[in-house]
């Protein structure tokens, strides 16, 4: 009899299996999870690795003096910290297109015309569809009254735009109902007599007409070029209760593009270069076409290229190795936006700017990893070797699924990465490995949503959300309503809160539910879709992915709530059929790459 520990070191948990090995049963004992110490191929990893054996070790009431061999992976990491690189920057000049969104905007509706201060308004020679603008020094009570007036002689009143906090105070006294939008700060630089449209929605909802670059561009009648112009301001008012658009002459809101540089995608047979600015896609089709990669470099002296040339830098000093020796295997590249305050607007203004977001991730060392295995052997004074590469484990693991059999495809939805693998009947095994997980889907929430708080991010992607309605009720996001008994924190009143174990934890940021729902499910649909494609079709034997019948989802990424539906959903387009993997009927998706490593012993040992 044999007692071995499969260990398997990932980017966010290392994870343990025990076995007993005899005559031709694998007996498994028990298992370990901790949470990974250091970059993934580091010496550092030696106290996680510690932690969850001696986890699994005390479950399974085993003496660590009685195993016969640990086998750990051979680790791949994929540098956590993903680098943003931001490509747009919109300006305003002078005047302005603005988007803004007080926090108590007045009236309702849709209203177009053309500005006129307040004060000017009973000397207004033409009766034109007009907003009014209302400086700090008119007091609501003026403001209310000169409104009505104005009213009475036949102006057609279609909005007005308030300096003080003052919309609801003057919605509440004027006799037409018309959409207000205050707090907006700088409001000496809104021109008299320019075309302006503001929209405030009902509460509890979004503007749907400015936030539709075909809904400005019908009310201001823009050209196609115009309309592409007016792309950035937009977006900027999605998920928005209010907004104003004022139009500009021609050329005063920019969007520049800010050169970042090349990346320079070393193929095995092909060598091509990529403009970042060009956007995710083209950097993924460049990618694609290079596959076998070998290195991926950055142009030197430019943002992306210190973006890679870091990811090299850090693995190079962890592993002490020369920089050149590491070798960047894949990357992810996302499109996605981010929220930066428009240079010269009005009221504190932010819009949201392209960026392209990027893992990376470095080739496995071998030699790294035997020197970890030789460390460890040292430490615990069991022999230590390196069992096979994650995937291939993966696989082997994810085959102790009740119900399962070969051929079968799997996808490993990890922290860094995420690995697939096909098995053929005869049990041949194909494994891919690609960067980018769930570690990038919370870096993507954090950074789209402004949060600045990684744990925060990382609690609006593992939970589902809702709004505090009162304080004796919740509306979920699937729209249904739960009423509790006893009062509710009055601090969560009215906020969005993440639904996080029993707790309500309200998020800061001042974004609708619908709108952080959709930047989480988004980010989700960016990495893990697009990766389970990409990486099912390189390991397809035609590579065509519609050949392979059953996938089955591990990883911790797979224990998220809406992940496997996404993936599962995209799948069903292709015909395959997909679904949890339970490895060992008992750890759910979670341990097939540890229990994998145990199996491959196993596997050598029975056909000897
Ligand atoms: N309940 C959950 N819901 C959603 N996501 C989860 C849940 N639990 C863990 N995760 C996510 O799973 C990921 C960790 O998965 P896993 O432990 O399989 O990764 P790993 O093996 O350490 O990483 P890698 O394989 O990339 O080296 C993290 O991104 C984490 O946020
Ligand atoms: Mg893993």
């Amino acid at each position: 009899m044999k007692l071995i520990a499969g260990i398997d070191i990932g980017n966010a948990t290392t994870e343990t299996a025990i076995a007993k090995i005899y005559n031709k049963n694998i007996e498994f004992i028990a298992s370990g999870i901790v949470k990974t110490t250091g970059i993934k191929g580091t010496k550092e990893n030696i106290h996680g690795v510690f932690a969850s054996l001696n986890q699994a070790l005390k479950k399974g009431k085993v003496d660590i003096n009685d195993l016969d061999l640990v086998r750990i992976n051979e680790a791949a990491p994929v540098i956590g910290d993903v680098a943003m690189e931001t490509i747009t920057e919109t300006i305003i000049t002078e005047s302005t297109m603005i988007g803004h969104n007080p926090s108590t905007p007045g009236g309702v509706g849709l209203g177009v015309g053309y500005t006129v201060n307040i004060k000017s308004i009973k000397n207004m020679q033409e009766k034109q569809p007009s907003i009014v603008i209302i400086p700090r020094d008119v007091d609501f009570l003026e403001a209310s009254s000169i409104i009505n007036e104005a009213i009475e002689n036949g102006i057609d009143i279609q909005g007005a735009i308030v300096q003080r906090d003052d919309g609801v105070l003057i919605n509440n006294r004027i006799s037409k109902v018309i959409p207000i939008v205050d707090e907006v700060s700088l409001i000496e630089k809104v021109h008299e007599g320019v075309k302006t449209a503001i929209e405030v929605a009902p509460v509890g909802g979004v503007v749907e007409v400015l936030s539709n670059p075909f809904g400005i561009a019908t009310e201001f009648g823009l050209d196609s070029y115009e309309t592409k112009m007016i792309v950035p301001i937009a977006r900027a008012l999605i998920g928005n209760r209010s907004a104003v658009v004022i139009k500009t002459p021609k050329g005063d809101v920019k969007e520049r593009k800010i050169p970042s540089g090349k990346i320079n995608v070393f193929g095995k047979k092909r060598k091509m270069n990529v403009d970042v600015d060009e956007g995710a896609s083209v950097i993924m089709d460049v990618l694609r076409e290079c596959n076998p990669i070998e290195d991926i470099k950055g142009e030197p002296g430019t943002n992306a290229g210190g973006m890679l040339e870091k990811v090299r830098q850090v693995m190079a000093n962890l592993t002490k190795n020369h920089p050149n020796s590491i070798k960047i295997q894949d990357l992810l590249a996302v499109d996605t936006y981010v929220p930066q305050k428009v240079k010269g607007g009005l009221a504190g203004e932010f819009s949201m700017e392209n960026a392209v977001g990027i893992a990376a991730m470095v080739k496995s060392d071998r030699l790294q990893m035997q020197m970890i295995a030789d460390e460890l052997e040292k430490e615990i004074g069991i022999k230590v070797e390196v069992g096979g590469i994650e995937a291939d484990m993966a696989i082997r693991g994810a085959l102790t699924t009740p119900g399962s059999n070969t051929p079968l495809a799997i996808l490993d939805m990890g922290a860094g990465s995420t690995d697939a693998s096909l098995i053929s009947k005869d049990r041949e095994i194909k494994s891919m490995h690609l960067a980018g997980a769930g570690n990038m889907v919370t870096m993507l929430i954090n950074t789209e949503l402004g949060l600045e708080d990684k744990d925060l991010a990382e609690d609006i992607k593992k939970y589902p959300l809702a709004k505090v309605e009162s304080l004796f009720h919740i509306r979920h996001e699937d729209g249904s309503v739960e009423f509790f008994q006893d009062q509710l924190d009055p601090k969560v009143f009215a906020r969005i809160v993440i639904l996080k174990e029993g707790n309500m934890i309200p998020i800061p940021v001042n974004e609708s539910l619908e709108k952080i729902r959709m930047v989480r499910r988004n980010s989700k649909k960016k990495v893990f879709v697009t990766n389970a494609i990409r990486a099912l079709k390189m390991v397809s034997t035609t590579g065509n992915i519609r050949d392979i019948d059953y996938v089955v989802l591990l990883g911790g990424s797979a224990l998220d709530f809406e992940i496997p539906q996404l993936v599962t959903d995209r799948l069903a387009q292709y015909g395959i059929v997909s679904g949890r993997a339970n490895i060992r009927g008992i750890e759910g998706p979670r341990n097939a790459v540890a229990t994998g490593l145990v199996l491959s012993y196993g596997e050598v040992k029975k056909n000897e």
